[in-house]
């Protein structure tokens, strides 16, 4: 199977000393759907921004990471071809990332500048059949009736979903959200991750999120990865994770976070993967 992002031998350490993620190396294969979990501050951001060329890994030290087959940066420097691999890559914040006074549909078309000639991307001249893109895109997400609005005026789940529609009209095979419905209500964080789903379904793109609600990822991506204190100390199917296992992973923010995860979708014996079964031995000692 076709690999979608390689990571190998990633160390960054920022300038106040903080080592920020040890040693990853992952593999995610195309048309995964795979949830990075973990606890306030464990480096799942800091690892997405790594793989979106936006972060450097520590310099001086051999590190890799290629989307589909493509170097985004190498031993802690970018490649020159970064807008090339960028083009593909779609990235979904927290935030949004829209331009609150321009519409809905504008934003959407925002996706398209890096096939459009630049003179037509600087002054934002869109033809006919890429606002026909960008309206197919809004009607996939659900929001097509938005279009004419400015994006200061969508709720909190229309303007994440607008975005994802950015990322669509972009054509991005690997789609990179970073906890997507962190500020969003439960119903429209279930449209957003419904959405995600079914992307990663339809165009067999690659979803990498980070997400807080365990139970979440468990019930959407077949595969999770949970990050420690920067280090990856679990990968594998997300049903074998353990409430034992996450507890460990989420220390006291753990009966908060894990309540709903510990409802059935998380079988209570199932054998975990070596990599956390390591670590678990480790903090339990500890
Ligand atoms: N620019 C920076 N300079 C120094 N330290 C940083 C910087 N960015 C992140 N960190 C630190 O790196 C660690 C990982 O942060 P990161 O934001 O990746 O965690 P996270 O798992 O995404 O947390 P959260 O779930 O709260 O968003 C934290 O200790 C954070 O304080």
């Amino acid at each position: 199977m076709e690999t979608a992002l390689r990571i190998k031998g990633l160390n960054k350490h920022f300038a106040n000393g903080k080592h920020a993620l040890r040693d990853i190396d992952l593999t995610v294969r195309r048309g995964e759907m795979v949830a990075l979990i973990g606890a306030s501050g464990s480096g799942k951001s800091t690892l997405l921004r790594h793989v979106a060329g936006l972060v450097t890994a520590d310099a001086g030290s051999e590190s890799l990471i290629e989307i589909d087959g493509r170097c985004v940066q190498r031993n802690g420097r970018i490649s020159s071809d970064i807008r090339a691999v960028r083009a593909h890559v779609g990235f979904v914040f927290q935030q949004f990332n829209l331009v609150a006074r321009l519409p809905v549909l504008m934003n959407v078309m925002v996706g398209l500048v890096h096939r459009m000639p630049w003179w037509r991307s600087l002054l934002r001249v869109f033809v006919a059949q890429e606002r026909a893109l960008a309206l197919e895109a809004l009607t996939r997400v659900g929001i097509a009736d938005c279009h004419a609005q400015r994006a200061s005026t969508l709720s909190g789940g229309q303007q994440q979903r607008a975005a994802i529609a950015r990322t669509l009209v972009q054509g991005a095979k690997v789609v990179l959200a970073d906890e997507p419905i962190a500020s969003l209500d439960p119903e429209s964080s279930r449209k957003v991750m419904e959405i995600l789903a079914r992307i990663n379904r339809e165009d067999r793109s690659t979803v990498i999120v980070s997400l807080h609600q365990v139970d979440i990822a468990v019930k959407y991506c077949p595969r999770v990865i949970a990050l420690h204190q920067g280090k990856v100390v679990f990968d594998g199917p997300s049903a074998t994770l353990t409430p034992a296992l996450l507890r460990d992973l989420y220390g006291v923010q753990a009966d908060e976070i894990l309540a709903p995860a510990m409802a059935p979708n998380v079988p209570p014996q199932t054998a975990p993967q070596p990599a956390m079964a390591g670590w678990a031995a480790q903090t339990q000692v500890a």
